[in-house]
This record gives C-alpha cells, sequence and structure tokens, in this order.
C-alpha cells in the first residue's frame, strides 16, 4: 500500500485516539464519583422519606413524594449507567478503534463518505459526524456483505444504493497499526488467515473483524420466527449466534434486554467456553442453561431423570447387555414425532376414561378417595380439555378440603394436640391470635368501640366466654396447620397420579394400541415396556422418557409458560428431540427460536434433522415463519484436517476448507496399549515444544478416560487434566475428555486415542468419530492398536501420513 495512504491513517488514527483520550479524561471525574454518588442518593433518599401514617391525607403525600422521589432516583441512575457505558465503550476502543473501514458514495448524493467501523459508535463533538460507527449500525452491513462497486444497504427506511469505492481492513494494537489490507473479492481472506492461524483458547473469541456475509446473514436476520443454521463443524455456528445476541441487544436495545434472551448450551463447561464474548463486545451475557437443568427442576422432587451423557454411555457400552435392542429402539421411538402424535391420542382417550388419581389421606384415613376425584372427573363437560377439568377439580378439592377441615376442628386428636402445647407454644398462639384479630378482625375494632362507648370493658381472659372462644381459635389454627401440606400438594396439582398414568400407557401392546390408536409399534415393544416400568418403579426416568413425561403432564395440567423471554437460541441443535423443540415453542410462546447445528454430529438418539425437507423443525412454526441457512465453509480446521475430516461423511464433499494449510492428519498404529499410550506422550510432548499448549486426547467413554489419564500420566505427562461431565470450567492445557463432552469446543492438537474397529465400527459410531476429529484446529493425530476402524480404511490414503511403526 503506498506510503500516504499510510501516513493518512496514521494521522487519523492519532487524531481519534487523541480525542477518544480527551473524552474518557473529561468523563474520568463523573463516572469516578458515580457508583459512591448512586449509594450516596440511595442513602439520602431512605433517610429523608418517612412514612407519615397519622393521618390519611399524610400518608397519600408521603405515597406520592416517595414515588416520585424514586422516579427522580431512577431516571438518575439511567443517566449514570448511560456515561458509564459511554465511558467503558472509549475505554475499549482506545487501543484498536476500528477493524475497517468503507469508501461509500451514495447515488445522487455528494462525495463519499469514509465509514470506520469498530466495536461500538463514537462521535465527533459536533455530536452528528460518526468517527467510529458500531459495526451493528445498517451502514456497517456493507463491509460485510459487498466488495467494492455497485453496493447497498438496508435501512429501516429503505434500502440505500450506491457505490463502495474501497474496502479496507485494519489490524491496530496498543494504538498502532500493525498492518493493513485493501480488500477486493471477498473480505479479510489475509485477516481471517492470521486470525485463524493463531492457538485455541480457553475462552471463544469474538469475530466481528472477520464476519462472513453468510454469517452476516445469521447474525442480522429479523423476519423470522424460527432460524434454523446447519453448518459444518467449525463454520462458525456458535460465533455467529453470540454475535446475533449482540446484535438483537444493540438494535432491540429499547425493548429487549439480555436476560430475556436464552441460551441453551449442550452443558456447563461449554456455558463457561462461551460466557466472555458478549461482555469483550460490550453486551451483558444472555441467561445460559441446559435442557437438562430444566428435566431437573420440574422432575426432581418426584422422579429422577437420567442425564443425556449417562444415556450416551450405555449406547455406547451396553451393547452386550441383555435388552440393549429394546432400549435402542426405545430411544428412537420416545423421540419421534409419532410418539408425541400417540400421547395426543392417548390425551383423547384420558378424556373419556382411564384418568388416574392419588387420593387425599389424613392421619391414616382417606379424605377423598382415588374413586371419589375419578367419578367427579368424568362427572364433569366431556367437551373441556382434560387441564380444564382438571383445575375444576383442584378448585372441587380445595372446597372440599376447607369443609372438611371445618369438620374435623371437633375431632378428639384437637382436643388432645391442644393439651400437647406447652405454655410457650400456647402462649405464641396466644399472642398470634390476638395479633392476627387486632389487624384483620373488624369485630374486634367494634368490640373495642363499644367498649368506648358504653364505658363497659369486654370480658377478660378469665371468662368463660373468652376461654371458650379461645379454644376455639386455638383448634382453628391447629387443624389449619395440618391441613396446610393437603392443600399445597392439591395447588400442585399432586392428586393426579402422572406417574401411573405414564406407566399404564406401556402396558403391552394391545393397551397401547387401544389407548393411542398406533397401528405400527417397533418390534421390540414388550421390552420397550418392561424397562420403562422398572425404571418407574425406582423412581426414575430415562432420558428418553422424561420430556415426553414432561409433555404428557402439561396435557393433564395446563401448560407452563415463560411470556417474558423474546428470543431463545438452541446450539448443538441436531442433539434435541422433536419433542423437546415442542416443548421449547410451548414454554416460551413470545420467543423467536434460534437452532444451530450440525447433522454430522448428531451422536445422541434423540437427532433432529435440521434441514431435511420434512424435518419436524420446519413444521415447528410452518414454512412461511421459518428461515434456513446453511453454513458450508470450515473456519476452525486446516485445509488438510477438513479434507480429511469431511471424507469420513455421506455427502461430505460439500463442505469446503477455508485455504490455511498445515500437516496432513497423523495415523498411527501400534502393538499394544503400552505402546500406544508411550507414544501418545511423547507427542504430546513434542507437540508442546512445537508451541501447541492445547492438547486433547480424545476418547470415546468416560471409562476410557480415565484409564488413559492414568496411564498418560505413569508415562509422565504433566499437568494432565481428566474431563468428566461435572467439569465447570474449560481450561488450556493438555486434558483427557470424552467425545460427548468435547462438542462445541476446539483444541491445537488433537489425539484421538482408539480408531479401530472396535471403538467406531458401527454406523452411529461414525459421526461421533467425525465430531472427535473435527475439534482439531492445527494437528490431528489417530491412533489404534488393531485393525482401524471401517471409516479410516474407506479413507484414501492421499488424506494423511503414516506414521513409521
Ligand atoms: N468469521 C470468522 N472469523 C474468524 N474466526 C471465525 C469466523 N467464523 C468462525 N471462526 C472461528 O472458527 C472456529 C469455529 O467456530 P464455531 O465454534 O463458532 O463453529 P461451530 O460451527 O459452532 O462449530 P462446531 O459445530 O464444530 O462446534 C472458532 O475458532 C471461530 O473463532
Amino acid at each position: 500500500m503506498e506510503a500516504n495512504h499510510w501516513r493518512q491513517e496514521k494521522e487519523r488514527l492519532e487524531r481519534v485516539r487523541k480525542k477518544l483520550q480527551a473524552n474518557i479524561a473529561e468523563l474520568e471525574p463523573e463516572v469516578a464519583g458515580l457508583s459512591d454518588q448512586a449509594t450516596d442518593i440511595r442513602k439520602r433518599f431512605w433517610e429523608e422519606v418517612t412514612i407519615n401514617t397519622s393521618t390519611y391525607e399524610d400518608f397519600e403525600e408521603s405515597f406520592y413524594s416517595i414515588n416520585q422521589q424514586s422516579a427522580i432516583l431512577a431516571e438518575r441512575e439511567r443517566g449514570h449507567k448511560l456515561l458509564m457505558q459511554q465511558w467503558k465503550n472509549m475505554n475499549r476502543l482506545l487501543p484498536s478503534p476500528y477493524f475497517g473501514r468503507i469508501d461509500f458514495k451514495e447515488d445522487g448524493l455528494g462525495p463519499s463518505e469514509q465509514v470506520y467501523i469498530g466495536v461500538s459508535s463514537f462521535l465527533n463533538e459536533d455530536g452528528l459526524s460518526f468517527l467510529v460507527y458500531d459495526w451493528r449500525t445498517p451502514i456497517a452491513s456493507l463491509y460485510y456483505d459487498c466488495s467494492p462497486g455497485p453496493a447497498s444497504y438496508v435501512t429501516p427506511s429503505g434500502a440505500i444504493e450506491g457505490t463502495m469505492e474501497l474496502k479496507r481492513q485494519y489490524q491496530i494494537h496498543n494504538g498502532q497499526i500493525r498492518n493493513m489490507f485493501d480488500a477486493s473479492e471477498t473480505i479479510g481472506d489475509e485477516l481471517l488467515q492470521q486470525v485463524l492461524g493463531k492457538g485455541a483458547d480457553s475462552q471463544m473469541k469474538s469475530i466481528v473483524a472477520t464476519i462472513q456475509k453468510e454469517q452476516n446473514a445469521i447474525i442480522r436476520n429479523d423476519t423470522s420466527r424460527m432460524l434454523i443454521v446447519q453448518g459444518a463443524a467449525g463454520s462458525g455456528k456458535t460465533s455467529a449466534a453470540l454475535q446475533r445476541v449482540a446484535y438483537l441487544l444493540y438494535k432491540h436495545r429499547q425493548s429487549i434486554k439480555a436476560d430475556q434472551i436464552v441460551l441453551f448450551s449442550p452443558n456447563t463447561m461449554f456455558a463457561s467456553y462461551i460466557s466472555t464474548v458478549l461482555p469483550e463486545l460490550g453486551e451483558e451475557n444472555m441467561q445460559q442453561t441446559t435442557f437438562q437443568e430444566y428435566l431437573d427442576y420440574w422432575l426432581g422432587d418426584s422422579l429422577q431423570p437420567e442425564d443425556p451423557f449417562n444415556q450416551m454411555e450405555y449406547v455406547l457400552t451396553a451393547q452386550g447387555e441383555p435388552g440393549y435392542k429394546a432400549r435402542l429402539q426405545g430411544m428412537t421411538y420416545k423421540s419421534s414425532e409419532a410418539f408425541l402424535l400417540d400421547l395426543q391420542s392417548y390425551g383423547v382417550w384420558l378424556g373419556q376414561k382411564g384418568m388416574r388419581f392419588n387420593g387425599i389421606r389424613f392421619r391414616n384415613r382417606n379424605l377423598i378417595t382415588a374413586e371419589q376425584m375419578r367419578t367427579k372427573f368424568y362427572a364433569y363437560e366431556r367437551s373441556l380439555p382434560l387441564f380444564n377439568r382438571v383445575a375444576l377439580m383442584q378448585e372441587w378439592l380445595l372446597n372440599e378440603l376447607a369443609s372438611l377441615e371445618r369438620r374435623e376442628r371437633e375431632a378428639p386428636w384437637v382436643e388432645e394436640e391442644l393439651s400437647y402445647l406447652d405454655s410457650d407454644q400456647y402462649a405464641e398462639a396466644f399472642g398470634m391470635l390476638h395479633k392476627e384479630k387486632e389487624l384483620f378482625d373488624l369485630t374486634e375494632h367494634f368490640t373495642s368501640v363499644r367498649e368506648k362507648l358504653s364505658n363497659k370493658r369486654r370480658e377478660d381472659e378469665g371468662d368463660f366466654e373468652f376461654a371458650s372462644k379461645e379454644e376455639e381459635l386455638l383448634r382453628r389454627r391447629v387443624v389449619k396447620e395440618s391441613f396446610k401440606p393437603l392443600r399445597k400438594a392439591v395447588k400442585k396439582f399432586l392428586f393426579v397420579d402422572i406417574k401411573g398414568i405414564y406407566e399404564q400407557l406401556f402396558k403391552g401392546e394391545a393397551a397401547y394400541r387401544e389407548r393411542t390408536n398406533r397401528a405400527e409399534l417397533p418390534d421390540q415393544w414388550s421390552d420397550i415396556c418392561k424397562q420403562t416400568k422398572e425404571r418407574l418403579d425406582q423412581q426414575q426416568l430415562f432420558y428418553e422418557d422424561a420430556t415426553p413425561y414432561l409433555y404428557l403432564k402439561e396435557l393433564i395440567e395446563g401448560v407452563r409458560t415463560n411470556t417474558e423471554i423474546r428470543h431463545i437460541f438452541v446450539d448443538e441443535g441436531q442433539d434435541y428431540s422433536s419433542f423437546q423443540y415442542v416443548y421449547l415453542k410451548k414454554l416460551f410462546p413470545r420467543a423467536r427460536m434460534t437452532v444451530l447445528g450440525d447433522f454430522g454430529q448428531a451422536i445422541f438418539m434423540q437427532a433432529t434433522s435440521l434441514d431435511a425437507p420434512d424435518s419436524p423443525l420446519v413444521r415447528l412454526f410452518g414454512k412461511d415463519e421459518t428461515s434456513l441457512i446453511r453454513l458450508l465453509r470450515s473456519y476452525r480446521s486446516t485445509r488438510e484436517i477438513v479434507e480429511f475430516t469431511r471424507s469420513m461423511l455421506p455427502g461430505g464433499e460439500e463442505i469446503a476448507p477455508f485455504d490455511r494449510r498445515g500437516r496432513k492428519p497423523l495415523l498411527a498404529r501400534l502393538n499394544g496399549r503400552e505402546k500406544r499410550d508411550a507414544q501418545i506422550a511423547a507427542d504430546i510432548a513434542s507437540l508442546i515444544a512445537e508451541g501447541y499448549d492445547s492438547i486433547a486426547v480424545i476418547t470415546k467413554t468416560a471409562a476410557e478416560s480415565r484409564d488413559v489419564h492414568e496411564s498418560l500420566r505413569i508415562h509422565g505427562v504433566e499437568a494432565l487434566q481428566l474431563i468428566t461431565k461435572e467439569t465447570m470450567d474449560f481450561n488450556k492445557g493438555v486434558m483427557v475428555i470424552p467425545v460427548y463432552l468435547a462438542k462445541g469446543v476446539e483444541f491445537d492438537a488433537v489425539l484421538v486415542c482408539d480408531v479401530s474397529l472396535d471403538a467406531y465400527g458401527r454406523d452411529n459410531e461414525r459421526k461421533l468419530l467425525y465430531t472427535a476429529c473435527t475439534r482439531a484446529m492445527h494437528r490431528l493425530h489417530l491412533y489404534t492398536t488393531g485393525d482401524w476402524s471401517p471409516f479410516v480404511r474407506a479413507l484414501s490414503a492421499d488424506l494423511y501420513e503414516q506414521a513409521a511403526n
């Protein structure tokens, strides 16, 4: 680039930085005092406000004064927050104010405008012209979407047409321009090369400077209710999702707050891995959770749901066990749409007969029997949906309990209970009664007024009548306390025997057909029934049963919803069942959904295809409300690694590697485990010596991880982490990790330790191996002590190197 361009750019950078420094210095004193001031205001606010309740007018006045003051306080706090935000943004800009520039000449207007783009906007003193544009502004999309030449961008008031005369990228560190490129075709191949060539980190990085056009379409999609992204491994799905959150928070800053966005992540370690991206962009983090957390929350007390990792371990390790085939068939069927329809039909059947209830017992007596409830339930209007009738039942039960409670006051046990009250309890109850009476009982007021008027004292504690009243009140209180758990249980719908209702669906083929109208059933149905029932008897649920169970529960009890949430993001979306999607949609009725995933990495049994023409995901909101974007370029791994991994997948040839070069994957076959582990230990040492500091030894199962971890430590590998499903944080270094926990994360080097026919021989293990290998950014090693897995054997020999034995 010409020397005078460099000079001009350096001078401009200096100018912008000086202005930033001046503005920061100007705000500094104000900002420094802000947090003290805020607490000061609050303190004074509470000191100055006293509630005057002597007369109604005084009370009213105090009330309005409090309201007024708190409004002033809120306004001031808003102002402070804004100031603080500006100050933080400027500080974030200072070391690297921008990463891109476009010169854009709008059709029909004067000279072209120089648009510098950075992580937030920065205005000139005039308050009108932008020295830096936020990357999320409409005009900045030109930088991501267009090449020099005719170009246009969309604003809320329509499309703006014009010509892009220049597109430039900068690498600015510590206030110095390190590098500058003028881009022509696509943005930033050079910059991207440099970014991708770096080492893996313990935290995911933001990609704002190098967002690619197809990723930008995901980030800025604002029209669909459902946005589905099917993207190859390493194509930037998670990155795009996080930038999209930042974009939505910026674009809808008046109406959406960070806590109205929820991201479902595959595990807690992944949540920690991505947690710094949004703060790096100056935004607050969205809420993060896992589907398992949700299941635990709603089922926790009554039934223990299995977690998906245990389910996965079973699939991978229990091949020889009896009932294995049935369990796998059960997993597939219970995640299917067919089963969802079956449950709906079952709901209709339950509307006519077969509901099961838990009778209400009290002190070893039946208060209301299950039979009474059933009779009552089926006496309600049959056309009412189940949950309406259950709500009516609930109301009826609460009324019944109230009258039973009244009757119960005369029961002998109450008398007995009263005599057990010690004097303290008595005094306490007595005090409470009086207090309650004074506050709430109108008759008490009336009595005291009458006392004053007639100048005649009411009966006191020594009076007979008072004593009997007191006993009556105490009885009432004792019975009320003992009925409390019953009322609570009714309010929580515990009178519906959901477990029994779910269980009676698995009473054999004929019963199932009758209840669901299903003609075709998996051939192992009777074993599936047996397994399901056995689990329920142990107060547990298979993972594949957990969501259907909750679905049925809500069909009967009514749907839980959270109407606050505006957007939900589902990462690794291929690993959720159609059931889980229906569920999420119901749960968050006002939310838009963004689902990101890769069917090539669908390693769980409940997998859902994201982009198949008949995908249940598309049907969820209907074609018109759904957009589907496919990402085919893979950025994480070198060209050599992508060429190797994509060949493992049918149809993988459409995955395009980004052109970053490296060594071909290395295949090593060794004679026995001892030699293999010695080789892995030696390879780890040499990779570290080459400068790679994030290295993962990937195993298939948790048990294998433990073995290999132990063995590698004996072989002298130091500071070796063992990652389990309980690991909360993702730390850089050398680790042993089961493949299903490595989802979504990446490493400089990956060593897959047992790529034998035994370990990865079945078709469902193909995707597992693909997922393991695609975690590698720069180097990939595969080891075996026996025959190679057929998925490796089928690869063309020029895709890899073989280690000399
Ligand atoms: N536009 C980009 N600029 C710079 N880096 C990028 C870009 N897109 C993706 N990357 C990098 O590629 C790697 C993979 O990205 P990411 O993890 O988002 O992909 P993914 O599609 O979610 O992967 P997977 O499905 O395999 O978990 C990350 O290191 C990310 O920083």
